[in-house]
């Protein structure tokens, strides 16, 4: 009977007994409550005692196991075509089942059972929640019964795949011994809290037998460039991160030190996980739960650094440490670190979670998943555009009774938003953007400035990068961006008003430069000067003079004598034709010829090239009194060949300034089709064999350009009219006060009215390459002299 019952499907048994329940007109119940039984009782006994062949995970498959299921046994990723069902006390060899003696073998279970045993072993309720509350959000963020699908074994591929493939969620055993490895202990400390418990720490790893190597202790904020050790890493074998800090909810150095975390892992220059090198990482948090307990900000800083380790794709080999130095105090913190360093002796394999660690931070800075997959919902192709477009009041709707639903660019709610927020912009209003340059944090700490302070005599430190308008209608190759921002070839949004982004926006650059105030190395006088930003970059992402307001806007900035240097893409003559004066006016010049430029710039526009051309026409007619600048981005295999295509250009819209650059690589994407690769970021010299025929043959056709400036280190090259010549000496630098004082006079005024002399380290070919000699040059271990960060 009971085998008869086994083969009916639950659905079949539940109808039946509801049937009999509705025709005895409830007097069936105890035949409907016994069917309820059996099928409880069934869905138990398939989801506790099976699971798919296909996720099931062995630790070291027995010899049974590879019989079954081939040659790696289910040890790795088993390949079995049959998804034949095993039984699940396969499920072996968890880390923390043996540290901490659990039974259990899902997830959630193990989360609950190392709660209990850390509680017996330590008798700390508080750390035992605090250390249960990560493993969950870590292991399963709710203990659902039905999902208790264990991960996949993987072995230690992860460290044979290409930098730019996300590590997965893996088992692995190191190859090495925990106790073979190098630990160092970094900590950061405001009160000295922090600094004790790292140096118990530090103490009790000196004084361990079966370590092999000394361990070293540094202190975060003595480290002069933190990328020496988390975006490159020492040059020493098996090392492991151990990192004590405290939580403020103020500002500290340790916003700092999180930022710089971040940035790396956003930073396409370096490899998306450049931990993956270390043998392993943790972090013990020291915080107050009885102040910050109520907010969610215990130890929000130890769990954000522990987030970001991962990201980067170091392995977490022990779990982040949550103390509460309040309740607990440091024998809490003992207790840890005593925890810790028996897990070392234990060389289990350890589950890996690298998909799940994504959960653990409140504000979820995962800039990864929002490009690759949040971003899709919200990029509008101008195929889709059509029916919106027709509805926008902006867009000049045909019909005056339709009824317009007008939408924010940038929504607050929306995927763009959080994506933008989480690499570090801060979103002004519904559709611009601010966000603080690398060269600006470079220039406070008094290292170099960007290549625009060799060029014309910018101070990046008291510069301001915006855009009135994130959306754009081009989707370039070699765009950083990657095309996560929104696109389009029409406003189709409401409009904020000038004085709004204005003001957002400098509160926004203020808010981040104050961030800086901790960090080693800031400059003092510099600090005090960012205050006043001087100059605005409106380059950095999107399109600027998309904004319906761009002349207004320009007039604000212009009042508060800040300089405006404008990039367009050569895409909206209409508005181009109608802007105002700025100080300098960008126009980026992607391709020599039709084909190449669609190529390159992916434009929305479907006349792109006639756009271009127009566009062309206008800077050497009506815009001709400006400094108008040709920006060209070399990449190699694309756009380097034709040097007489680049010469048209040129003769057709005369720039004043030619700036070159070499493109830099911000990873190849599958997903948005960036197809470049490293084979195409070209080399200084080709870059300089290039505008060097360039310039050659604009002067057969004797239009008169020559070499005037260069910045090596951003692979950057100007090339200026001859018109900025004088005795044989380059004015390619900007007189600021001048160009402020002939706008206020109202009178109209030329480019070469406000010029100013090149200084002698920025010309071409001068020893310097362009480098500010009042700057520091910073030396890297084992690499040339180089500038200690890079432009955006
Ligand atoms: C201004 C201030 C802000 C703090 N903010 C937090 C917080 O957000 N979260 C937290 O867990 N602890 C917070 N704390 C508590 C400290 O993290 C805790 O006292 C820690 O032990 C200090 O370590 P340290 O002296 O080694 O730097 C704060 C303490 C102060 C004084
Ligand atoms: S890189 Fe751009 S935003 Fe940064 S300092 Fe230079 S001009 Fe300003």
């Amino acid at each position: 009977m009971s085998q008869f019952l086994d083969k009916l499907p639950s659905s079949l048994v539940l109808s039946v007994a509801l049937t009999i329940y509705y025709l005895s007109g409830g007097r069936g119940t105890i035949i409907f409550a016994i069917s309820i039984l059996y099928i409880i009782t069934r869905v138990n006994k398939e989801t506790d005692n099976t699971l798919p062949l296909s996720q099931h995970q062995v630790a070291s498959p027995t010899k049974k196991d590879k019989k079954e299921h081939g040659k790696g046994g289910c040890g790795k990723l088993c390949t079995c075509k049959d998804k034949k069902e095993v039984p699940k006390k396969t499920l072996s060899g968890l880390k923390l089942k043996k540290s901490f003696g659990l039974n259990t073998a899902n997830n959630s279970d193990i989360a609950i059972d190392f709660t209990q045993s850390f509680a017996k072993k330590t008798s700390s309720p508080l750390a035992a929640i605090a250390i249960s509350e990560s493993i969950t959000a870590e292991a399963s963020p709710e203990p659902k019964p039905l999902k208790r699908v264990p991960k996949l074994f993987k072995g230690n591929k992860n460290a044979t795949k290409k930098a730019i493939t996300k590590p997965e969620s893996s088992m692995t055993k190191a190859e090495t011994s925990l106790l073979d490895s190098n630990i160092i202990v970094f900590y950061t400390s405001l009160t000295g809290a922090s600094e004790r418990s790292a140096k118990a720490l530090f103490e009790k790893l000196n004084t361990l037998p079966q370590l092999a190597n000394k361990p070293e202790l540094i202190n975060i904020d003595e480290i002069i460039d933190l990328d020496d050790y988390f975006t490159n890493t020492p040059d020493k074998e098996n090392l492991i991160y151990c990192i004590v800090l405290p939580s403020y909810d103020v500002d500290s150095p340790i916003d700092y030190f999180l930022q710089s975390l971040q940035d790396t892992y956003q930073d396409f220059r370096v490899d998306k996980y450049p931990l993956k090198k270390l043998l392993g990482f943790t972090v013990l948090g020291l915080g107050d739960s009885e102040s910050w307990g109520s907010s969610g900000k215990f130890c929000y800083q130890a769990k954000k650094t522990d987030y970001w380790l991962g990201k980067l794709g170091a392995r977490r080999i022990f779990p982040v440490g949550e103390v509460c130095m309040k309740t607990g105090g440091d024998a809490k913190a003992i207790e840890w670190i005593d925890m810790f360093v028996d897990a070392l002796k234990d060389d289990e394999p350890i589950l890996y979670e690298y998909a799940d660690s994504d959960n653990e931070v409140e504000d979820g800075e995962d800039a990864e998943n929002d490009q690759s997959s949040s971003s899709d919902e919200t990029l509008v192709d101008v195929e889709d555009m059509g029916n919106m477009m027709k509805g926008s009041s902006l867009s000049g709707s045909s019909n005056p009774n339709e009824q317009v639903e007008v939408k924010q660019m940038v929504a607050k709610n929306s995927p763009t938003y959080n994506s933008l927020t989480k690499q570090g912009y801060t979103v002004v209003g519904s559709h611009s953007g601010v966000k603080i340059c690398r060269w600006t944090k470079s220039a406070l700490r008094g290292r170099g400035s960007c290549y625009k302070f060799a060029f014309y005599g910018i101070k990046s430190h008291l510069c301001m990068e915006t855009t009135p308008s994130l959306s754009c209608s081009n989707k370039c190759v070699f765009c950083w961006r990657h095309g996560t921002n929104p696109v389009g070839t029409n406003w189709r949004w409401e409009v904020d008003q000038p004085d709004v982004i204005l003001n957002g926006a400098l509160q926004g650059h203020y808010s981040k430069i104050k961030q800086m105030r901790g960090v080693p190395g800031v400059v003092a006088e510099r600090f005090q000067e960012a205050f006043q930003v001087k100059h605005c970059a409106l380059s950095l992402v999107g399109e600027p003079i998309f904004y319906p307001y761009i002349n207004e806007f320009l007039g604000m900035l212009h009042e508060r004598e800040i300089s405006s240097f404008l990039v367009c893409n050569a895409q909206h003559p209409d508005q181009l034709a109608t802007l105002s004066k700025v100080t300098q006016l960008y126009v980026s010049i992607d391709a020599p010829n039709k084909a190449e430029l669609k190529k390159i710039d992916r434009p929305l526009f479907k006349d792109y090239w006639e756009r271009m051309l127009r566009c062309l026409d206008i800077l050497r007619t009506t815009q001709s009194h400006q400094r108008t600048v040709f920006r060209l981005t070399l990449v190699k295999g694309f756009n380097m060949t034709e040097v007489n295509g680049y010469a048209d250009l040129i003769e057709r819209a005369r720039p004043a300034l030619i700036e070159i650059k070499g493109a830099t690589f911000c990873g190849s994407s599958a997903g948005n089709g960036n197809p470049l690769t490293m084979q195409n970021i070209p080399f200084y010299e080709e870059c300089q064999r290039f505008v060097e025929a360039v310039v050659e043959e604009v002067n057969r056709r004797g239009l008169g350009y020559g070499l005037a400036a260069e910045h090596a280190h951003s692979c950057c090259i100007l090339v200026a009219s001859n018109d900025f010549k004088k005795d044989g000496e380059w004015y390619t630098h900007i007189n600021y006060p001048k160009f402020f004082e002939l706008l206020k006079s109202g009178k109209d005024f030329d480019k070469l009215d406000y010029i100013s002399k090149t200084p002698e380290f920025a010309l071409y070919g001068s020893e310097s390459a362009g480098f500010n000699p009042e700057d520091t040059r910073v030396k890297r271990k084992g690499k040339k002299t180089t500038f200690a960060a890079n432009e955006f």
